[in-house]
């Protein structure tokens, strides 16, 4: 088998690449173009390219799976907010293990940077050789190298241990205006260290010291700029892809625009990309380049195309700073941010959701589309006027509906319940209530089993399932639902071929429920009394459909039942 890519000793300015290896790498982002080492290349041919990229490698036969690894070489930050500690929080954030080599230790602040340690060189090369020699590093990402030494001793361990991907931010001076690599590393870096990249994450100052002090003030500035130092890219005799480097131009300090504008020139496609984002004003940004570049080094190494991985840590930069915006910590002019946004999200709607009260069963109103159309009312418009004439719980039961068409209207649903502080609930799609935050879900017994629900959308949730049984309500409780829709009470023309219980049938349900009940089925003014005049305590409310959206006036039903069911509740009381 012809080798897949190798060393041309012949040629020592020129590669060679087989035909199989350019046509496996150039179907590749730039990140899963594996570079091999001079005079190992030919070896293990397209298999071990293959196992090179990972995709041989995520499990080891024994069960035990690969996880994403990032090594950040960078510096130490006192304050937490950029270098190693930035790193390791964007990694964890992303899902990605992070190693660290670190270079130097920095004591420093939100005012500044009031002192650097470097870690002699022979050290950093050992901190390199235990994680490179022995811990399955992915893609390596580069931060604070504070001298050429430094450079040179990276350099050379990356030449000993290939990575999937090098991620270079180019850090020289700190966003404070402190020197953090002495200004002979920029001939490193472009002579050493860029050749080896597969993306370099300049900001403006940076891209301007990297091209000579050139002056960069605009976006087409920008563009200029991040083809010329793609230029400066892969020379190195014992690289294999010289078309692989990227370059990420931020301008995150671009005076004059509104947006967060980066220029992304993907070295292979000769292309540009304008990646656009709305400014956050804070002053938390200290950290945001360590961040970003950490982002996409956790997003390579999760296999992400490079594209996809400079897309995505924007995205994350962004929802950080606007969530942290209003942070305080430190007295300086530059705040860190917080990188675990999503989980305190997560936790808080976990703790902070709508507490499931059995109250709101008493009127819960389920809409209808067909009644809408043939009312001429759009679901929102539904919606509010149920909630307005006093529905305590919304769901919305869409049986046909496209699910994009779907999710649009329910997340237009939720800002009303939620501005009215009424639970809203999805009737069968759990996907549509992951998607717009829903409440809830409810379920009937041929649909997604409550625990499989409940392990989607976790314990904060609300979850009801249809029971017509003891056996299905007992069956509800173990599974931790939180209440069960018991009917069709009455004969209804709302759900077709639905069993009649009769208020017996669901007198025996409630009986046997250890959760509470809503009743559901042909219920109205007419007969919604006789419901709440059976007098069993965990018999809620009812449920209903047309009796409310298949009415001239939504508001008024909902006003006259409310008061028949309030009424008959508390006099039962
Ligand atoms: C509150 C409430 N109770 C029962 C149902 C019926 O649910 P299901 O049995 O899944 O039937 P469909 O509504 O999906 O046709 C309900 N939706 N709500
Ligand atoms: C969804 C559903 N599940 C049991 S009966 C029913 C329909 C209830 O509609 P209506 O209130 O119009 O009788
Ligand atoms: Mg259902």
């Amino acid at each position: 088998m012809a080798p897949a890519a190798f060393y041309s000793p012949s040629s020592p300015t020129r590669l060679g690449v087989s035909s199989e290896a350019r046509e496996l790498c150039s179907s590749r982002a730039p990140a899963t173009c594996w570079r091999l080492k001079p005079g190992s290349a030919g070896a293990g041919g397209l298999r071990a390219l293959a196992a090179a990229t990972g995709e041989m490698a995520q499990n080891d036969g024994l069960g035990r799976r690969k996880v994403p690894h990032v090594l950040t070489v960078a510096g130490s930050d006192s304050g937490a907010g950029a270098g190693i500690q930035a790193d390791l929080k964007a990694c964890g954030a992303l899902g990605a293990y992070c190693s660290t080599v670190i270079t130097a230790v920095t004591a420093q602040n939100t005012v500044g940077v009031q002192g650097v340690h470097p870690v002699p060189e022979d050290f950093v090369a050992e901190q390199l050789r235990s994680v490179l020699s022995d811990m399955g590093v992915d893609v390596v990402k580069t931060g604070m190298l504070p001298s050429d030494g430094v450079i040179k001793v990276l350099c050379g361990k990356l030449q000993e241990f290939p990575v999937r991907a090098i991620v270079v931010d180019p850090v020289m001076v700190s966003t404070s205006g402190d020197v953090l690599a002495a200004p002979s590393t920029i001939n490193g870096l472009r002579d050493q260290l860029f050749p080896m990249a597969d993306i370099v994450t300049p900001n403006l100052k940076e891209a301007s010291t990297i091209l000579g002090g050139l002056r960069l003030e605009t976006i087409a500035d920008m563009y200029s700029a991040a083809r010329s130092i793609h230029k400066l890219g892969p020379r190195s005799v014992f690289y294999f892809f010289p078309f692989c480097i990227n370059v990420l131009v931020k301008g995150g300090h671009l005076s004059d625009s509104s947006d967060a504008v980066d220029i992304l020139f993907d070295g292979i496609g000769e292309q540009f990309h304008e990646l656009r984002g709305p400014r956050v004003k804070t002053r938390n940004t200290h950290g945001t380049g360590c961040t970003l570049a950490s982002c996409i080094a956790a997003e390579l190494a999760k296999g992400s195309s490079m594209l996809q991985a400079v897309q995505a840590a924007k995205d994350f930069v962004e929802n950080a700073l606007f969530h942290s915006k209003d942070v305080l910590i430190g007295s300086g002019p530059q705040g860190p941010f917080d990188h675990f946004v999503k989980i305190k999200d997560h936790i808080r709607s976990v703790t902070e959701k709508q507490q499931f009260r059995s109250d709101d069963l008493l009127l819960y109103a389920i809409t209808d589309p067909r009644m809408n159309k043939r009312w001429g009312r759009s679901i929102t418009d539904a919606v509010k006027s149920a909630i307005e004439g006093g529905a305590t719980m919304i769901q919305l039961r869409e049986k046909d509906a496209e699910t994009r068409d779907f999710i649009e209207a329910a997340t237009a649903c939720m800002e009303i319940c939620r501005s009215y502080g009424v639970p809203l609930l999805i009737n069968d799609r759990v996907d549509v209530a992951l998607a717009c935050d829903a409440d809830g879900v409810h379920v009937g017994q041929s649909d997604m089993p409550v625990p499989v629900v409940r392990s989607v959308l976790g314990p904060g949730k609300i979850i009801g399932v249809s029971c017509k049984t003891p056996a299905q309500a007992e069956q509800a409780f173990i599974d931790g639902a939180d209440y069960i829709g018991c009917g069709g009470v009455f004969p209804t023309n709302t759900k077709a071929n639905n069993p009649v219980l009769g208020l017996e049938g669901l007198k025996t349900v409630c009986l046997a429920s250890k959760l509470p009940v809503v009743a559901i089925g042909g219920i109205g003014a007419g007969n919604a009394s006789s419901i709440m005049q059976l007098g069993i305590p965990n018999l809620k409310g009812v449920a209903v459909v047309s009796a409310l959206f298949d009415r001239e006036s939504i508001l008024n039903e909902a006003q006259s039942l409310k008061s028949q069911l309030t009424s008959v509740s508390s006099y039962a009381m």
